[in-house]
């Protein structure tokens, strides 16, 4: 068989404590192909972010293997990443955090100018560029979080809950754009939340993790149109509501057949 984009095969993580092992994750097994925007959820606690961090590279797997295009993922090269927080350089312009993920992934010198244009129009902010971070709004810093993530042209963009601090309506808008720059496929995402809503909304996939550690329980295909409906008319959508109602039930399930033991219980 040809190489996953990503695959996991028996990956397990712990960590180590001074209380002792903390069992995270796992066992997963777990195949990411081109274009697919696979979306997790489960439990506060099922591993999630651990997930995310050894997809990244941060993390070495305890047992098991994570390969992406067939090769252990390099930090920093092989990804981009988008945390909760924008952590943005506040001494630079909104241009100028954008220019210098481009220098840090190699863009020459002559291009950074233009391809930062591009990068800011992708995230619907073309007409930022000169703005301080801190004149625009958490959204609009999102958005810049988003366009350096991008700056490497990564194989893979991992998403870890990016829009829980925006407000609602924020966090609506931000879905739709992001469901619409990934709608051609050829933005392949890893995206964590909490929120079924938004799980259903951005998915061609939904995963959910039981409780720690965390184990795929339900790998739903999520097949709603990606272009040609509008969102409302999506997120009013018989369908919608169908995979919505089953997420949530495999959510509640994680929940209530979790096998969680407190932190330290495995020394
Ligand atoms: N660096 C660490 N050292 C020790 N334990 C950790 C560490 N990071 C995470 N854990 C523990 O591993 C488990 C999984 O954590 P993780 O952050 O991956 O879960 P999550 O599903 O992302 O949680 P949440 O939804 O609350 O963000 C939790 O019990 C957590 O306390």
């Amino acid at each position: 068989m040809a190489d996953a984009l990503l695959e996991l095969a028996g990956v397990e993580h712990h960590y180590r404590t001074k209380r002792g092992t903390v069992p995270a994750l796992g066992p997963v097994d777990l195949r990411v192909e081109p274009g697919e925007f696979l979306v997790v959820v489960g439990p506060s606690g099922s591993g999630k972010s651990t997930l995310l961090r050894l997809v990244a590279g941060f993390e070495r797997p305890s047992t098991g293997a994570v390969a992406l295009d067939g090769h252990p993922p390099v930090p920093g090269r092989d990804v981009g990443v988008v945390f909760q927080q924008p952590r943005l350089f506040p001494w630079q312009t909104v241009g100028g955090n954008v220019g210098t993920a481009l220098r840090w992934a190699g863009t020459p010198k002559n291009q950074r100018a233009a391809r930062t244009r591009e990068l800011l129009g992708t995230v619907g902010l073309a007409d930022l560029g000169p703005r301080r971070t801190w004149e625009i709004s958490g959204g609009q810093q999102q958005r810049v979080a988003i366009a350096r993530a991008l700056a490497t042209r990564p194989r893979l963009l991992l998403m870890d809950e990016p829009f829980a601090a925006l407000d609602a309506m924020t966090r609506e808008r931000l879905q739709e754009d992001v469901r619409a720059f990934t709608s051609t496929g050829e933005q392949s995402v890893v995206f964590v939340t909490h929120s079924v809503d938004e799980a259903v909304f951005l998915a061609t996939r939904v995963i959910v993790l039981s409780d720690r550690p965390g184990r795929v329980t339900l790998d739903l295909p999520i097949d709603l149109p990606r272009t040609g409906a509008g969102a409302d008319e999506l997120r009013g959508s018989a369908e919608f509501a169908g995979y919505r109602g089953e997420v949530s039930a495999a959510v509640r399930a994680a929940v209530r057949t979790g096998t969680a033991q407190p932190e330290g219980a495995q020394p």
